[in-house]
Protein backbone atom coordinates (compact mmCIF):
# COMPACT_ATOMS: atom_id res chain seq x y z
CA UNK A 1 0.00 0.00 0.00
CA UNK A 2 1.28 3.77 -0.53
CA UNK A 3 1.16 5.38 2.48
CA UNK A 4 0.95 9.20 1.89
CA UNK A 5 1.09 12.08 4.28
CA UNK A 6 -2.53 12.63 4.09
CA UNK A 7 -3.22 8.81 5.14
CA UNK A 8 -5.44 8.66 8.34
CA UNK A 9 -4.88 7.13 11.63
CA UNK A 10 -7.71 5.66 13.61
CA UNK A 11 -5.51 4.73 16.03
CA UNK A 12 -2.45 6.27 18.11
CA UNK A 13 -0.70 5.66 21.06
CA UNK A 14 1.99 7.77 23.64
CA UNK A 15 4.43 7.01 25.49
CA UNK A 16 1.72 3.93 26.49
CA UNK A 17 3.07 1.25 29.01
CA UNK A 18 1.19 -1.98 29.26
CA UNK A 19 0.92 -4.56 31.77
CA UNK A 20 -0.17 -5.98 34.58
CA UNK A 21 -0.92 -4.84 38.40
CA UNK A 22 -1.62 -6.59 41.70
CA UNK A 23 -1.98 -4.39 44.45
CA UNK A 24 1.88 -2.45 44.90
CA UNK A 25 3.47 -5.34 42.50
CA UNK A 26 3.80 -4.13 39.04
CA UNK A 27 4.87 -5.87 35.69
CA UNK A 28 4.90 -3.68 33.05
CA UNK A 29 5.27 -5.50 30.15
CA UNK A 30 6.56 -3.08 27.07
CA UNK A 31 6.61 0.59 27.64
CA UNK A 32 7.47 4.06 26.04
CA UNK A 33 5.04 2.64 22.90
CA UNK A 34 4.19 5.31 20.48
CA UNK A 35 2.14 2.94 17.60
CA UNK A 36 -0.19 4.16 15.34
CA UNK A 37 -2.12 2.29 12.55
CA UNK A 38 -3.04 3.79 9.85
CA UNK A 39 -6.31 3.40 7.35
CA UNK A 40 -6.38 0.69 4.94
CA UNK A 41 -3.08 -1.58 6.45
CA UNK A 42 -2.71 -4.69 7.98
CA UNK A 43 -0.19 -4.83 10.57
CA UNK A 44 1.15 -8.33 11.81
CA UNK A 45 2.23 -8.07 15.50
CA UNK A 46 5.17 -10.84 16.03
CA UNK A 47 7.68 -11.96 18.98
CA UNK A 48 8.55 -14.50 20.90
CA UNK A 49 6.02 -16.24 23.51
CA UNK A 50 5.43 -13.99 26.42
CA UNK A 51 6.66 -10.54 24.70
CA UNK A 52 3.34 -8.74 25.18
CA UNK A 53 1.19 -9.30 21.64
CA UNK A 54 -1.69 -10.62 23.59
CA UNK A 55 -1.20 -7.72 26.60
CA UNK A 56 -1.24 -5.34 23.33
CA UNK A 57 -4.27 -6.13 21.64
CA UNK A 58 -6.52 -6.06 24.92
CA UNK A 59 -4.93 -2.46 26.10
CA UNK A 60 -5.66 -1.25 22.62
CA UNK A 61 -8.78 -3.17 22.50
CA UNK A 62 -9.78 -1.51 25.92
CA UNK A 63 -10.07 -4.72 27.76
CA UNK A 64 -7.68 -3.62 30.14
CA UNK A 65 -6.22 -0.30 31.43
CA UNK A 66 -2.94 1.66 30.56
CA UNK A 67 -0.23 1.07 32.94
CA UNK A 68 0.88 4.90 32.09
CA UNK A 69 0.24 7.16 28.50
CA UNK A 70 -2.81 7.08 26.08
CA UNK A 71 -4.41 5.30 23.20
CA UNK A 72 -6.18 7.90 21.19
CA UNK A 73 -9.38 6.65 19.15
CA UNK A 74 -10.12 8.59 15.78
CA UNK A 75 -8.09 11.57 18.14
CA UNK A 76 -10.20 11.18 21.07
CA UNK A 77 -8.93 9.15 24.28
CA UNK A 78 -10.03 5.79 24.97
CA UNK A 79 -10.46 5.88 28.36
CA UNK A 80 -13.29 8.99 28.04
CA UNK A 81 -15.56 6.53 25.23
CA UNK A 82 -18.60 4.95 25.99
CA UNK A 83 -19.06 1.41 25.91
CA UNK A 84 -21.41 2.22 22.96
CA UNK A 85 -18.44 4.51 21.12
CA UNK A 86 -15.74 1.75 21.80
CA UNK A 87 -17.85 -0.83 20.19
CA UNK A 88 -18.54 1.74 16.90
CA UNK A 89 -14.69 2.12 17.24
CA UNK A 90 -13.20 -1.05 17.28
CA UNK A 91 -13.95 -5.29 17.37
CA UNK A 92 -11.84 -7.82 18.78
CA UNK A 93 -11.78 -11.42 17.93
CA UNK A 94 -9.59 -13.91 20.78
CA UNK A 95 -8.26 -17.19 19.70
CA UNK A 96 -10.31 -19.19 21.91
CA UNK A 97 -13.23 -21.00 19.90
CA UNK A 98 -16.46 -19.67 20.87
CA UNK A 99 -19.15 -22.20 22.11
CA UNK A 100 -21.10 -21.40 19.39
CA UNK A 101 -22.56 -24.84 17.31
CA UNK A 102 -26.07 -23.92 17.85
CA UNK A 103 -26.48 -20.79 16.16
CA UNK A 104 -26.15 -20.34 12.44
CA UNK A 105 -23.76 -18.81 10.18
CA UNK A 106 -25.88 -15.74 9.68
CA UNK A 107 -27.04 -15.79 13.60
CA UNK A 108 -23.25 -15.34 14.50
CA UNK A 109 -22.50 -12.51 11.72
CA UNK A 110 -25.98 -10.78 12.33
CA UNK A 111 -24.32 -10.10 16.47
CA UNK A 112 -21.78 -7.99 14.63
CA UNK A 113 -24.69 -5.47 14.53
CA UNK A 114 -25.87 -5.88 18.28
CA UNK A 115 -23.95 -2.51 19.41
CA UNK A 116 -26.66 -0.65 16.45
CA UNK A 117 -29.91 -3.10 16.74
CA UNK A 118 -32.56 -2.22 19.88
CA UNK A 119 -32.62 -4.34 23.16
CA UNK A 120 -34.54 -6.41 20.98
CA UNK A 121 -31.88 -6.78 18.99
CA UNK A 122 -34.46 -6.56 15.43
CA UNK A 123 -32.36 -5.94 12.68
CA UNK A 124 -33.31 -3.22 10.14
CA UNK A 125 -33.25 -3.09 6.33
CA UNK A 126 -29.94 -1.80 6.77
CA UNK A 127 -28.62 -4.10 8.99
CA UNK A 128 -29.78 -7.29 6.98
CA UNK A 129 -27.95 -5.02 3.84
CA UNK A 130 -24.53 -4.81 6.25
CA UNK A 131 -24.56 -8.56 7.12
CA UNK A 132 -25.18 -9.89 3.86
CA UNK A 133 -22.45 -7.42 2.70
CA UNK A 134 -19.96 -8.97 5.26
CA UNK A 135 -20.63 -12.64 4.51
CA UNK A 136 -19.90 -11.63 0.34
CA UNK A 137 -16.60 -10.53 1.82
CA UNK A 138 -15.58 -13.53 3.24
CA UNK A 139 -17.41 -15.64 0.69
CA UNK A 140 -19.94 -17.35 3.11
CA UNK A 141 -23.25 -16.33 1.32
CA UNK A 142 -23.95 -19.87 0.38
CA UNK A 143 -23.42 -20.88 3.96
CA UNK A 144 -25.32 -18.43 5.69
CA UNK A 145 -28.38 -20.68 7.06
CA UNK A 146 -25.54 -23.74 7.98
CA UNK A 147 -25.17 -24.42 11.96
CA UNK A 148 -21.62 -22.80 12.62
CA UNK A 149 -20.97 -26.80 13.93
CA UNK A 150 -21.50 -27.69 10.18
CA UNK A 151 -18.32 -25.75 8.86
CA UNK A 152 -14.75 -26.12 8.62
CA UNK A 153 -12.23 -24.99 10.72
CA UNK A 154 -11.27 -22.00 8.18
CA UNK A 155 -14.88 -21.16 7.24
CA UNK A 156 -15.79 -20.96 11.13
CA UNK A 157 -12.72 -18.09 11.04
CA UNK A 158 -14.26 -16.54 8.09
CA UNK A 159 -17.60 -16.57 9.93
CA UNK A 160 -15.90 -14.93 13.09
CA UNK A 161 -14.24 -11.85 10.63
CA UNK A 162 -17.57 -12.02 8.95
CA UNK A 163 -19.19 -10.84 12.30
CA UNK A 164 -16.54 -7.98 13.10
CA UNK A 165 -16.87 -6.73 9.83
CA UNK A 166 -20.84 -6.60 10.45
CA UNK A 167 -19.59 -4.24 13.56
CA UNK A 168 -18.50 -1.61 10.95
CA UNK A 169 -15.55 -0.41 12.34
CA UNK A 170 -12.89 1.58 11.48
CA UNK A 171 -10.64 -1.13 13.56
CA UNK A 172 -10.22 -4.96 13.78
CA UNK A 173 -7.93 -6.86 16.16
CA UNK A 174 -7.22 -10.36 16.12
CA UNK A 175 -5.39 -12.10 18.65
CA UNK A 176 -3.65 -15.33 16.71
CA UNK A 177 -6.42 -15.45 13.83
CA UNK A 178 -4.78 -18.46 11.82
CA UNK A 179 -3.93 -20.86 15.49
CA UNK A 180 -6.15 -23.45 14.71
CA UNK A 181 -5.86 -23.81 10.80
CA UNK A 182 -4.03 -26.10 8.35
CA UNK A 183 -1.10 -24.17 6.11
CA UNK A 184 -3.55 -23.27 3.21
CA UNK A 185 -6.48 -22.09 5.41
CA UNK A 186 -3.98 -20.12 6.91
CA UNK A 187 -2.30 -18.55 4.00
CA UNK A 188 -6.06 -18.01 2.69
CA UNK A 189 -7.09 -16.06 6.38
CA UNK A 190 -4.08 -13.73 5.86
CA UNK A 191 -4.49 -12.96 2.32
CA UNK A 192 -8.43 -12.34 2.88
CA UNK A 193 -7.15 -9.93 6.44
CA UNK A 194 -4.85 -8.30 3.86
CA UNK A 195 -7.27 -7.90 1.04
CA UNK A 196 -9.84 -6.59 3.13
CA UNK A 197 -7.83 -3.77 5.08
CA UNK A 198 -7.47 -2.53 1.28
CA UNK A 199 -10.80 -2.98 0.24
CA UNK A 200 -12.50 -1.46 3.19
CA UNK A 201 -9.84 0.92 4.23
CA UNK A 202 -9.95 -0.57 7.59
CA UNK A 203 -7.01 -0.88 9.78
CA UNK A 204 -6.61 -4.95 10.97
CA UNK A 205 -3.78 -5.32 13.50
CA UNK A 206 -3.14 -9.30 14.53
CA UNK A 207 -1.42 -11.18 16.48
CA UNK A 208 0.41 -14.02 15.00
CA UNK A 209 2.99 -16.65 15.50
CA UNK A 210 3.09 -17.30 11.37
CA UNK A 211 6.48 -15.33 11.09
CA UNK A 212 7.12 -15.82 7.51
CA UNK A 213 3.64 -15.61 6.30
CA UNK A 214 3.20 -12.15 8.38
CA UNK A 215 6.44 -11.40 6.79
CA UNK A 216 5.20 -11.78 2.99
CA UNK A 217 1.62 -10.31 3.46
CA UNK A 218 1.86 -7.58 6.13
CA UNK A 219 2.04 -4.11 5.39
CA UNK A 220 3.63 -3.13 8.29
CA UNK A 221 5.02 -5.17 11.06
CA UNK A 222 5.23 -4.84 14.87
CA UNK A 223 8.46 -6.90 16.23
CA UNK A 224 8.04 -6.79 19.65
CA UNK A 225 11.01 -8.57 22.16
CA UNK A 226 11.81 -7.26 25.88
CA UNK A 227 13.97 -4.65 23.79
CA UNK A 228 10.56 -3.02 23.18
CA UNK A 229 8.54 -2.46 19.28
CA UNK A 230 9.81 -2.29 15.96
CA UNK A 231 7.92 -0.87 13.87
CA UNK A 232 8.35 -1.52 10.05
CA UNK A 233 7.85 -3.25 6.66
CA UNK A 234 9.43 -6.65 6.48
CA UNK A 235 12.38 -5.08 4.26
CA UNK A 236 13.44 -2.53 6.60
CA UNK A 237 13.43 -5.15 9.97
CA UNK A 238 15.68 -7.84 7.73
CA UNK A 239 17.75 -4.69 6.36
CA UNK A 240 18.50 -3.27 9.89
CA UNK A 241 19.31 -6.14 11.61
CA UNK A 242 16.32 -6.87 13.70
CA UNK A 243 14.94 -10.44 12.86
CA UNK A 244 18.57 -11.70 13.34
CA UNK A 245 18.27 -10.01 16.56
CA UNK A 246 14.77 -10.92 18.06
CA UNK A 247 14.71 -14.17 16.68
CA UNK A 248 18.65 -15.40 17.98
CA UNK A 249 18.47 -19.31 19.39
CA UNK A 250 20.41 -21.93 19.35
CA UNK A 251 18.28 -24.07 17.26
CA UNK A 252 17.02 -21.88 14.00
CA UNK A 253 18.71 -19.15 12.42
CA UNK A 254 17.56 -16.30 10.27
CA UNK A 255 19.20 -15.43 7.08
CA UNK A 256 18.58 -11.85 6.23
CA UNK A 257 19.64 -12.67 2.81
CA UNK A 258 16.82 -15.03 1.76
CA UNK A 259 14.97 -13.79 4.31
CA UNK A 260 14.18 -16.99 5.69
CA UNK A 261 14.42 -19.28 8.99
CA UNK A 262 16.91 -21.80 8.36
CA UNK A 263 16.78 -24.69 11.40
CA UNK A 264 19.94 -26.06 12.49
CA UNK A 265 19.90 -29.74 12.10
CA UNK A 266 21.95 -31.90 14.84
CA UNK A 267 24.74 -33.47 13.23
N1 LIG B 1 -3.47 -11.86 33.68
C1 LIG B 1 -2.15 -11.68 33.83
N2 LIG B 1 -1.65 -11.26 35.00
C2 LIG B 1 -0.32 -11.05 35.16
N3 LIG B 1 0.59 -11.23 34.17
C3 LIG B 1 0.15 -11.66 32.99
C4 LIG B 1 -1.24 -11.90 32.74
N4 LIG B 1 -1.39 -12.30 31.45
C5 LIG B 1 -0.15 -12.31 30.92
N5 LIG B 1 0.77 -11.93 31.83
C6 LIG B 1 2.23 -11.80 31.62
O1 LIG B 1 2.46 -10.74 30.70
C7 LIG B 1 3.51 -11.08 29.79
C8 LIG B 1 3.01 -10.96 28.35
O2 LIG B 1 2.00 -11.95 28.11
P1 LIG B 1 1.19 -12.01 26.74
O3 LIG B 1 0.19 -13.10 26.87
O4 LIG B 1 0.71 -10.66 26.40
O5 LIG B 1 2.35 -12.42 25.71
P2 LIG B 1 2.20 -12.93 24.22
O6 LIG B 1 3.28 -12.24 23.44
O7 LIG B 1 0.82 -12.78 23.75
O8 LIG B 1 2.56 -14.46 24.41
P3 LIG B 1 2.23 -15.73 23.49
O9 LIG B 1 3.03 -15.59 22.24
O10 LIG B 1 2.72 -16.88 24.34
O11 LIG B 1 0.75 -15.76 23.28
C9 LIG B 1 3.96 -12.48 30.19
O12 LIG B 1 5.10 -12.36 30.99
C10 LIG B 1 2.82 -13.04 30.98
O13 LIG B 1 3.26 -13.96 31.95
Amino acid sequence: MELTETTYSPLRTSNLAIGYSRGSRLNVVQQHLDLELLSGEMVCMIGPNGCGKSTLLRTLAGLQRPITGSILVDGKNMETLSAQDRAESLALTLTDRVEVDKMSVYEIVAMGRYPYTNRFGRLTEEDRTIVAEALAQVHLEEKAQRYISELSDGERQRAMIAKVLAQSTPLLFFDEPTAHLDLPNRVSIMLLLAQLAKTTGKSILLSTHELELAMQVADKLWLMSDRGVQVGTTDQLIADGSFENVFRSNQFSFNAETGRFIINKPS
